[in-house]
């Protein structure tokens, strides 16, 4: 999986080509081969600044990214070194036997020269981050006071949240259900209830019967931002997996359409509202061709929750910043643009649209809304929490998100 992303794949993709080929592999296995697999990748350009002090020549990719697991597992267990470097070469003779001698020497040199570490790691400051320097440049230049904890987020792993559907069960409820399963959860201020520790969907007392789901604390603002109301007609413009169409759907009896794209993710929309006995009108389209879907009756709310950077989220998909390049966050703010160009005419006067993205940059966040209003003299944004907008930045409670509603005049 490592090799995978550091060759420009998908990290997701890759370990779902694992699964299928394992398909016997417990739980426990799939667990423990995600969590090497991940960590190493949200700290690849620590590792990788370790490693240029052990290498001469680039090894190939395989025993590269075999090394960056090994050097990331020694870093975090150093009481388990040995068995380390003992199961690094033996994998190393599965993968590649002539290069079972390099693997053990570079190991054995890298215990040695542990003290090392991390002066070779400050030298640099985006190994220091582990991010790629244009990303280190863009979240400095975005959160000039913050962008410090915003990078630490990125490196952590990531806090597990569940939403509540109110229509099966209440917060109190889930949290004593939790407790009685061994799991402790702390209620947020937006009603999510935080797991101490995470724990696998399997063992969640009622997620099959749809009393819960996973949900990051920062993404249920949404539902309670969008303020839908029962008998309104809501659109959810970019809508797969269906997690925030679901929410809304939990909290008021509307009538809701949900678009999305990719025919594949619009598939498991309508798995997500079953289990939780919910109910939506679901259609693959792009939203930004209203010829397509839209039958001319105006929206009273629209939930754009946009594709973007997903910058907010790295620690759950650390290929994201070792993939993306920063040419691309024009190409998503040019795609932002125009779906909200194209939505804001289906938007009924006096209703609200929600801008929503998991990015931590300014040009698809305050950027895109400012040049969104200075576009649209009819939008009037609305406040919240007494701010212009909200920018949530990720941090132990939550992933980072941004939030802007925006009111056409009536
Ligand atoms: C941020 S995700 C949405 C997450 C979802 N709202 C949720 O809470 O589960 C953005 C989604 O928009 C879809 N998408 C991208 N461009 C689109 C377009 N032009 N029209 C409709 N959907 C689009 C993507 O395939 C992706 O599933």
């Amino acid at each position: 999986m490592v090799a995978a992303v550091i060759d420009g794949g998908n990290l997701t993709d890759a370990f779902e080509r694992l699964l299928a080929r394992h398909p016997g592999w417990p739980d426990a296995t799939r667990g423990a081969i995600r969590d090497l697999a991940w960590t190493t990748l949200r700290e690849y350009g620590r590792g990788d600044a370790v490693l240029a002090h052990l290498v001469h020549s680039p090894p190939p990719v395989d025993i590269r990214a075999l090394l960056l697991v090994a050097l990331q597992r020694l870093w975090q267990k150093p009481e388990q070194a040995h068995t380390v470097v003992d199961q690094a070469v033996e994998a190393a003779v599965a993968l590649m036997p002539g290069l079972k001698g390099m693997v053990n020497g570079v190991l054995r040199t890298a215990l040695r020269q542990q003290g090392q570490w991390q002066t070779w790691i400050e030298a640099d400051p985006a190994a220091r981050h582990a991010c790629p320097p244009w990303w280190l440049a863009r979240v400095q230049a975005t959160h000039p006071q913050d962008w410090q904890a915003v990078l630490e987020a990125g490196r952590q792993r990531p806090p597990m949240a569940l939403r509540v559907n109110p229509r099966r069960s209440t917060v109190a409820d889930v949290q004593a259900e939790l407790e009685a399963a061994g799991a402790s959860a702390r209620v947020l201020e937006n009603g999510a209830l935080l797991l101490a520790q995470p724990r696998a969907v399997a063992r969640l007392p009622g997620y099959a019967e749809g009393r819960v789901s996973v949900q990051d604390a920062g993404a249920q603002w949404a539902a309670q931002l969008l303020q839908a109301e029962a008998g309104m007609r809501v659109l959810d413009a970019c809508a797969a997996p269906g997690g925030k169409t679901a929410h809304v759907l939990e909290r008021a009896d509307v009538d809701l359409l949900a678009l999305e794209l990719d025919p594949l993710r619009a598939g498991r929309i309508g798995r997500n509202l079953a289990r939780l006995g919910l109910a939506a009108t679901v259609k693959v389209a792009d939203c930004r061709r209203l010829d397509s879907w839209w039958d001319g009756r105006p929206f009273e709310r629209i939930l754009a929750d946009v594709p973007c950077s997903a910058s907010g989220v790295v620690r759950r998909h650390p290929d994201i910043k070792w993939l993306r390049r920063d040419t691309d966050i024009a190409g998503f703010a040019a795609q932002q643009a125009e779906i909200l160009d194209a939505l804001w005419r289906t938007l009924a006067p006096g209703g609200t649209m929600l801008y929503v993205t998991c990015s931590v940059f300014d040009q698809e966040n305050a950027g895109q809304i400012a040049r969104f209003c200075a576009r649209h003299t009819d939008a009037e944004r609305l406040p919240i929490d007494g701010r212009t907008e909200l920018q949530l930045l990720p941090n132990a409670e939550h992933d980072g998100f941004y939030f802007a509603r925006l009111r056409k005049a009536p």
